[in-house]
């Protein structure tokens, strides 16, 4: 998987993958905003394979990391979903690998039931320079099956920047994904893909966005496909 562009339906809710089949290779399952997670894998019969998220508040997410006992917890829930069939990628900050065994221990558990590892970095403040995401993402990307970068671009040199890190990381033969959050960053969705990002992300429908600026899954689809095909 992630060898070339994979379209990704983010959603707290599976009954989304319905309306994402045809449309979505993947659709990620955000642990951290559902109602009943648990529940949701075990009765999950869709047809799209998913990528399991359970973002911790410390990184934008809702799932309680806050202490080492909350943090063990977060990353055990994910764990547990690993055990299901349709679960065949998984993600897993970059900050909670670098801290915790526990998180190095579910890369490890993903490796060994061959299931992709994405290893993500967001910043929700702002764009850090084209040096530090460089190395952000490579260091992403060695850790894990991709590297993932999120920023907060505040105007065009800040999207810019982060297009020329993702063109580098990927012209030295990693796999990245890459978007800018925020109105300014927002077109980076769909051109990131033509400079090497392999993963995009977009809600089934636009209201319920899991971050600030994406596209619904119709229009990214849709942007992605044009530009790539010329
Ligand atoms: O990390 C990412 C990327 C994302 O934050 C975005 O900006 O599209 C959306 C999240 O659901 C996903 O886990």
């Amino acid at each position: 998987m992630f060898d070339s562009f994979t379209l990704v339906a983010a959603t707290a809710d599976l009954a989304d993958e319905r309306a994402a089949r045809g449309v979505a290779d993947l659709v990620e399952f955000r642990m951290d905003l559902a109602t009943a997670p648990a529940e949701q894998l075990a009765g999950y019969d869709g047809e799209l394979p998913l990528l399991v998220t359970n973002r911790p508040a410390w990184e934008g997410g809702e799932a309680d990391g806050g202490d080492a006992a909350a943090e063990t917890a977060r990353l055990n829930t994910l764990a547990a979903a690993l055990d299901y069939e349709a679960v065949e990628a998984v993600d897993i900050e970059l900050a909670a690998l670098r801290r915790s065994d526990r998180a190095v221990g579910v890369a490890e558990t993903a490796e060994r039931h061959g299931v992709d590892v994405v290893v993500s970095v967001h910043d929700f403040a702002g764009t850090p320079s084209e040096r530090a995401m460089v190395s952000l993402l490579s260091a992403a990307a060695s850790a894990g099956d991709v590297g993932k970068l999120a920023v907060t671009a505040a105007d065009r040199a800040d999207a810019l920047a982060l297009l020329s890190a993702t063109h580098t990381v990927d012209a030295a033969g990693e796999r990245v994904a890459t978007m800018a959050m925020g109105a300014a960053g927002r077109h980076t969705r769909a051109v990131a893909p033509v400079y090497g990002s392999k993963i995009g992300y977009a809600p089934v429908h636009a209201e319920d966005a899991t971050a600030p600026g994406q596209y619904d899954l119709e229009t990214l689809a849709s942007l992605v496909d044009r530009l790539r095909s010329r």
